[in-house]
């Protein structure tokens, strides 16, 4: 078979370079680059647009709706990273371990890689809600832990040019306090929730690595903590890239702590489910720029092409 020819809009950014550093290790990809100083020039973007296999686009939404536009290969596979078409029916979301989304992934040309923080929320909540133990109109709150890189460059210069005394209070700030977080439309519709969560993410001074966790209480739910640890169970079965710890296991405990930063540089996204009584606590542990981002556009890259899903990833 030959390479699978890939483009990169986006190439030089913090998730296009990432994408980037995958497929350069990648044994069935080729990669078509434009040199930096040309990266916005719309005659060689619509070229490589058209001329590769599959493109991966890393930009903000209004450039990604733009790059789609520029593509008139009905055979070319189109991966976007960003917020645009997330909740569009005419894209398939991302989550190719999420029941019935693989084979939809097999076949569609527009693949919408998920958020970050979403990937850890749908992954916890769209089997619960599917198996009836999560009520879909639960009054939800989505908390979430993620390192500054979630921002893109921006962002990254802003916390790198710190000095002591703005790191110390940029250690970990809430963000989105305006409850409109742009990640609730597609947490909505995937895990099939009547009202979109309250979420407020803190971002902490650390560079990359992320937590997502959901409360849930026995009594206002429709099943308990084993039971929802079932469900996960036989929802991931195989996946090569869920853990799902035993419930209650705190053998990822350092002193009691829980570490955003553990899945740094794989693709893997790791499960827990803790509870006390009435109390049950979901935590999903992934890398923002892993599974978060670009180690999920290169799975979902490899689904769509029948590859085996792990080619050039770290579990
Ligand atoms: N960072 C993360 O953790 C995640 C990001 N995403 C999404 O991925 C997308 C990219 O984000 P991220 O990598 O963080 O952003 P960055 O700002 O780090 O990178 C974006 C890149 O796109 C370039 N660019 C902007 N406009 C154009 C254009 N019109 N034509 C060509 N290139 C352009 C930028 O160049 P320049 O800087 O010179 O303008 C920059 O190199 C966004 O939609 C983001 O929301 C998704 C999941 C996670
Ligand atoms: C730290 C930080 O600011 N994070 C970003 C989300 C990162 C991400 O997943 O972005 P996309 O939705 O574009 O995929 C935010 O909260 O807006």
């Amino acid at each position: 078979m030959s390479k699978i020819t890939a483009y990169i809009d986006g190439q030089y950014g913090t998730t296009g370079l990432q994408i980037h550093q995958r497929l350069a290790d990648h044994p069935d990809v080729d990669i078509l680059s434009i040199p930096e100083a040309q990266k916005k020039d719309p005659a060689l973007r619509r070229e490589f647009l058209n001329k590769a296999d599959v493109v991966f686009l890393c930009l903000p939404d209004d450039a990604s709706r733009e790059a789609v536009r520029l593509i008139d290969n009905p055979e070319t596979v189109i991966i976007d990273a960003s917020t645009a078409f997330r909740v569009d029916p005419k894209w398939v979301y991302g989550v190719p371990e999420l029941p019935g989304y693989r084979s939809r992934l097999q076949t569609s040309n527009r693949i919408a890689n998920p958020g970050c923080y979403p990937t850890g929320m749908t992954m916890l909540v769209a089997p619960l809600v599917k198996a009836g133990i999560v009520p879909k109109d639960y009054a939800m709150t989505v908390q979430a832990i993620t390192g500054y890189s979630g921002g893109g460059k921006a962002m990254i210069a802003d916390y790198q040019a710190m000095d002591d005394s703005q790191r110390q209070r940029a250690a970990a700030r809430f963000k989105n306090l305006d409850l409109n977080h742009k990640h609730l439309p597609e947490m909505t519709n995937v895990t099939g929730l009547s009202h979109a969560p309250v979420f407020v993410p803190t971002v902490a001074h650390v560079e990359q690595g992320m937590l997502v966790s959901i409360a849930l209480h026995e009594h206002a739910i429709h099943g308990s903590a084993e039971q929802i640890h079932t469900t996960l169970a036989e929802t991931y079965t195989g996946e090569p890239f869920v853990t799902l710890f035993p419930l209650n296991d705190e053998s990822q405990l350092d002193e009691g702590f829980l570490d955003p930063t553990a899945c740094n540089g794989t693709n893997r996204i790791e499960l827990f489910v803790f509870s006390s009584e009435d109390r049950v606590y979901l935590v999903a542990r992934l890398d923002n720029l892993g599974k978060g981002a670009s180690g999920a556009a290169v799975q979902n890259m490899n689904c769509r092409f029948g590859l085996t899903e792990t080619t050039g990833l770290t579990q």
